[in-house]
């Protein structure tokens, strides 16, 4: 079984982008610098990507990629009023915080690499010092292990006010045919921006659905007529679930119209902020 990391620029139509390729025992693995974002993310020889990545997808100009894994950190969405709550408002004009945080549109830098018999692990980290609420340089590190499954943890050994999560895109044949579960059955909603209780714990993609469930469950499956995968999590208070549908599809320029349907979001999240180190693990597990 080979394994293997290599650097290689570009991945499919993001052809100048600064990336690493992981091989181990036919899965593949595509990540790029900058914003540490995993693109791709194959089981085996042959079989289709488990995550999907928009064809409309661009990182110049500080864009972030539509896509695969992104990073959202130290702040989930628009920044949460409890993190900037001691900011003077004249200070916090003059910022800059766009929607889930700072480090999905920077580059990162690789500060380990294994190969063992049994998976290859590649590490990026990077340091912040411009977080609005503390003075203090962040590090933040991002370990990728691929093996029978793909294991993201993201961690930060700082004690300071942070939100986290991994954002990922999952490839399904029909969103409106893809169900999740088991999910708690009280949820706030984003779109209608309310509590709202559900009597059964599996979710069905039907419209928008933009959702927060608190304290979910350590093992998620996610299933559709063609796929199904074990989403697993560590570390986390929350997951959030996301779907734009047709509408509001329409208003984000990197989601083709007629492509909506082929993701799902099943975001493993930390969404509380009181200070403390982070540790937030997501485990994708196809089951081929
Ligand atoms: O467009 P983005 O900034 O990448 O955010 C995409 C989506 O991320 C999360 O799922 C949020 O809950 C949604 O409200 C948001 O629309």
């Amino acid at each position: 079984m080979t394994s293997s990391i290599t650097e290689i620029t570009g991945f499919g139509h993001l052809t100048d982008l600064p990336c690493w390729q992981l091989r181990h025992a036919g899965a593949t693995v595509v990540v790029s610098s900058y914003g540490a974002h995993v693109l791709h993310y194959a089981a085996a020889e042959q079989q289709p990507a488990v995550l999907w990545l928009s064809p409309k997808a661009v990182w110049q100009n500080q864009q972030p990629i539509r896509g695969g894994v992104p990073i959202c950190w130290p702040w989930f969405g628009k920044v949460d009023a409890r993190l900037i709550a001691d900011i003077p408002p004249a200070t916090l004009a003059t910022l800059k915080l766009p929607n889930h945080g700072l480090v999905r549109t920077r580059f990162w830098q690789i500060t380990e690499q294994q190969i063992t018999a049994d998976a290859v692990m590649l590490e990026l980290s990077i340091s912040v010092n411009d977080l609005p609420w503390t003075s203090e340089t962040v590090t933040l590190r991002y370990q990728i292990r691929l093996d029978h499954q793909l294991t993201l943890t993201l961690s930060c050994d700082t004690a300071i006010a942070q939100q986290a999560a991994l954002h990922s895109y999952f490839t399904v044949a029909d969103s409106r045919q893809t169900q999740v579960q088991p999910l708690p059955l009280e949820f706030y909603d984003k779109v209608s921006d309310s509590q709202q209780h559900s009597s059964s714990d599996v979710l069905h993609f039907v419209g928008e659905i933009d959702r927060v469930y608190p304290s979910t469950a350590d093992s998620l499956m996610l299933v559709d007529s063609t796929t199904r995968v074990q989403i697993s999590q560590q570390g986390h208070d929350a997951s959030v679930l996301w779907n734009p549908a047709a509408a509001k599809a329409a208003t984000s320029a990197d989601i083709p119209a007629d492509q909506w349907s082929d993701f799902v979001c099943v975001e493993s999240a930390k969404l509380s902020v009181t200070a403390a180190p982070l540790a937030l693990v997501q485990i994708i597990q196809p089951q081929i």
